[in-house]
């Protein structure tokens, strides 16, 4: 199956989620993300901001600001399908200007760099355990990887793991999943 096919079929089963399925799902995440020493040690983490199938990230951007760490959200510059990620704290307006997706203004957030983010948590919606995963089809997060070398997570359900899925020459895999069942390093299964 193609990459659109493999992503238009699981939209399908993640709709199908109960309401009280999908909180149990990320409840269970959120600890596991929670107990991680990356988590702990991560000063700067950069988040979407989630809408409709995706997990809600929202819980996680307050637990952040409770242990005060900063976090940064992206803004697309759909020209180029390049992101940038800016500062986003407590009480911080958004604005919907592309596709439906709450993003930061520019003129009232402060921009972060690649090397200053400790940790990223990559959105997506199928998964294979090398990592590899397809998104909504942007390739934002392909291009911004390239030149980011700290850590990189997902949050996934473990329905939204395949065997494995097409990859090309430039998507980078995630470093380590998280599931409801635990987590999987991907590095072990790309020797
Ligand atoms: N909540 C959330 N925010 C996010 C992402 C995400 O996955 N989730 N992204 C993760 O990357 C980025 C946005 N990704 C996007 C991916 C595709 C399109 C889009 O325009 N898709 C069009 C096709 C565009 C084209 O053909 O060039 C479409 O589907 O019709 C928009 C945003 C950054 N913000
Ligand atoms: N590093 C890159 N340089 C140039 N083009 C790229 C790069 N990464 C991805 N692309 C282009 O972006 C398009 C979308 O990529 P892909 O289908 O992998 O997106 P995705 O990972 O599902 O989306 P997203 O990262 O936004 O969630 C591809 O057609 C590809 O040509």
């Amino acid at each position: 199956m193609n990459k659109v096919d493999l992503r238009d079929k699981m939209i399908e089963k993640l709709k199908q989620l109960s309401f009280s399925k999908k909180k149990e799902i990320e409840r269970l995440l959120y600890t596991h993300l929670f107990a991680l020493e990356l988590w702990q040690t991560s000063n700067i983490i950069a988040v979407t901001i989630s809408q409709s199938i995706e997990w809600d990230t929202t819980p996680i951007i307050t637990q952040a600001w409770k242990e005060g760490k900063t976090v940064v959200i992206p803004k697309c510059i759909p020209k180029t399908k390049e992101m940038i990620f800016y500062t986003y704290k407590e009480g911080d307006q958004l604005q919907q200007t592309y596709f439906q997706l709450w993003e930061p203004i520019p003129e009232k957030a402060a921009l972060v760099t690649h090397d200053q983010i400790d940790l990223i948590i990559v959105p997506g919606i199928v998964f294979d355990k090398k990592g590899y995963r397809i998104g909504f089809g942007g390739g934002y997060y392909d291009r911004y990887l390239v030149n980011y070398k700290n850590a990189t997570v997902a949050l996934i359900h473990t329905k939204q793991l395949l065997k494995q899925i097409p990859a090309e020459y430039y998507d980078i895999p995630v470093k380590q999943l998280i599931t409801e069942k635990g987590i999987i390093n991907p590095t072990s299964f790309n020797a």
